[in-house]
């Protein structure tokens, strides 16, 4: 009989359907060296966030086939080391939302009426009743960051509030929007306008400290704030000096930079700060429903069935998905490169499957492009169950299409994104068998690996341009790792490709489109 290790609390509901299939241990506290010990003999993991299945586990873990995540956020799993030993990563990735929603809901009423406090003090035997005066939620403007599951829902609850919604969220479109009875503006007015804000992003290298001293200032000293989403996108120490200099009248935290809190000031903030312990998804119906998500989806695998929401493979037959394997990191690679040069919100899609691949199963292709697409918005909600539909929600018309006759190479991939800031199309192949290679981008002929960190170039074929851009990212101590130009013509327009080693600190893009010659840059993180 298979073995799983339930290393988090799960709602028993969970733990009857694994019982089904497989011996149960339910060990919760383990230190991080008593899970390394433990692991090699389980089959399964199911966990929330409070167990790290980090690279040691995963090397530890000799016959694991699955980590089931209870939850969401797959931020306490490495899962590119989880992918390269075949391991399937699965979460629940809509088990939480309405808890997650009205705990952010909960918080804004209760900043807004100083209900902690208000509850401390009768507590305490004393009768206060001016010092927690409240404000009003109806007719205010509420900020909501990130539309998506959880931020779609606090819009409904809070326009049944009689509250006016302003949206920012560059992957939405306006008609989505206003579906949901929500102006979409720019991050600016939405930081000027709001009288509270609310955080339903997940955190990336662009949201991360999005909240910081400038856009603190720019918002009103009325404003109150809210976090539900994950640690990190609220500068803390930014947020601590706002309260207490007055720029802002509030905030609620429940996710935070580090977890559990450690040391922190804003403890000292009283009733302007209520602070909950990552409690977005405590509730008995979540619990319920998370622990049963997964559970079933690890009962399939240890079956031998596909899971619905894997994080890092797509739902298919072992034996095609082996065959398919490099193509679809091929195509993942692609959509997420071309999502990040397109920038904004992506309109319409062109996935072109060209020479011998033109003869394959193209679904999963055209899945795992949308999932790469995705993935900058998205991170680990995007999987290849729900690429299609997120893809389809957000209006992006896909269009795909097969061409045998192109020779170039034994097989290879178009993919172009057309989107508000413009268009861009990258073409890959596999080489090897296994190892990805970029082979055009924007009709430059280049042919490089993909790398975690990329700059790329438009500008004129003219001597000088590429020591100057050299010389610039050395004076950033940037580090080079390797470089390619493509072009057409001689001195006509060329790209220049370029791995770093590290991502670009703030400010140097614009440098670089500022040196003569240079028409446009773009940076990628894959
Ligand atoms: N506190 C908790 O216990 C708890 C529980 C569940 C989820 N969460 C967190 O809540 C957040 C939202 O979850 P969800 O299920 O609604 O996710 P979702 O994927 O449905 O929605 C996220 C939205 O953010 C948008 N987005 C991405 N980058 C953005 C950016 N730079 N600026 C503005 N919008 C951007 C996306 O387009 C998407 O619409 C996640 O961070 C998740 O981890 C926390
Ligand atoms: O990502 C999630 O699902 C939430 O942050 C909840 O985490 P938890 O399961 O540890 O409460």
């Amino acid at each position: 009989m298979p073995k799983v290790l339930v290393s988090d609390p799960i709602d028993q509901s969970g733990l009857d359907i694994l019982a089904q299939v497989a011996q149960v241990d339910v060990k919760t506290k383990l230190t991080p060296e008593e899970l390394v010990q433990a692991i090699p003999n389980y089959d399964a993991l199911m966990i929330r966030s409070g167990t790290k299945v980090t690279s040691a586990v995963i090397e530890a873990a000799s016959q694991l086939k699955i980590i089931g995540r209870a939850g969401v956020g797959v931020d306490n799993v490495d899962v590119v080391a989880a992918t390269r030993r075949g391991i399937v990563v699965v979460n629940s990735p809509e088990g939480n939302t309405i808890a997650a929603a009205e705990h952010a809901l909960a918080m804004m009423l209760s900043l807004s009426r100083n209900i902690p406090e208000a509850d401390q003090s009768v507590k305490a035997s004393t009768w206060n009743r001016k010092a927690f005066t409240g404000v009003e939620v109806y007719k205010k403007n509420l900020g909501v960051v990130g539309l998506g599951k959880i931020g779609s829902h606090v819009a409904t609850v809070a326009r049944a509030m009689g509250m006016t919604i302003l949206a920012y969220d560059p992957f939405i479109s306006k008609e989505r929007a206003a579906e949901l009875g929500c102006s979409l503006v720019d991050l600016d007015m939405l930081f000027q306008e709001s009288d509270y804000i609310t955080l339903h992003i997940p955190k990336t290298s662009e949201t991360a400290h999005l909240i910081n001293a400038a856009a603190l200032d720019k918002m009103k000293p009325t404003a109150r704030i809210v976090n539900c989403a994950r640690g990190g996108i609220i500068d803390e120490a930014a947020l601590y000096e706002a309260l207490s200099n007055g720029k802002i009248a509030g905030a609620a935290l429940d996710v935070y930079e580090e977890e559990p809190l450690g040391e922190s000031s804003l403890r000292e903030l009283g009733k302007s700060v209520i602070l909950t312990p990552h409690l977005g998804a405590s509730t008995a119906e979540a619990q319920v429903n998370v622990a049963i998500d997964v559970a079933e989806q690890i009962r399939d695998v240890l079956l031998g069935l596909p899971a619905r929401s894997a994080v890092n493979i797509p739902g298919l037959r072992p034996d095609v998905l082996e065959k398919l394997r490099p193509y679809l990191q091929l195509a993942e690679t692609l959509g997420n490169l071309v999502g990040q040069l397109a920038g904004g919100r992506v309109e319409q899609v062109q996935i072109r499957l060209q020479g011998e691949l033109a003869n394959q199963d193209s679904k999963p292709i055209v899945i795992a492009t949308l999932k790469g697409l995705l993935t900058n918005a998205l991170r680990e909600r995007v999987n290849y169950v729900n690429a299609s539909i997120e893809a389809k929600e957000r209006g992006i018309k896909v269009i795909e299409t097969r061409d045998a006759s192109v020779k170039d190479f034994t097989g290879s991939l178009y993919v172009s994104a057309k989107g508000s800031l413009g268009e861009h199309a990258v073409t890959g192949i596999i080489l090897g068998g296994s190892e990805v290679r970029i082979t055009d981008i924007n009709q430059f002929p280049i042919n490089v690996p993909p790398t975690k960190y990329m700059l790329f170039t438009l500008h004129r074929d003219m001597p000088g341009i590429i020591g100057k851009i050299g010389s610039l990212l050395g004076s950033f101590n940037v580090n080079i790792a390797s470089m390619q130009v493509g072009r057409q013509i001689v001195r006509g327009d060329a790209i220049m490709v370029l791995s770093i080693d590290d991502p670009l600190p703030d400010g140097i893009l614009e440098e670089i489109t500022k040196v003569s010659g240079i028409r446009d840059a773009y940076t990628v993180a894959l």
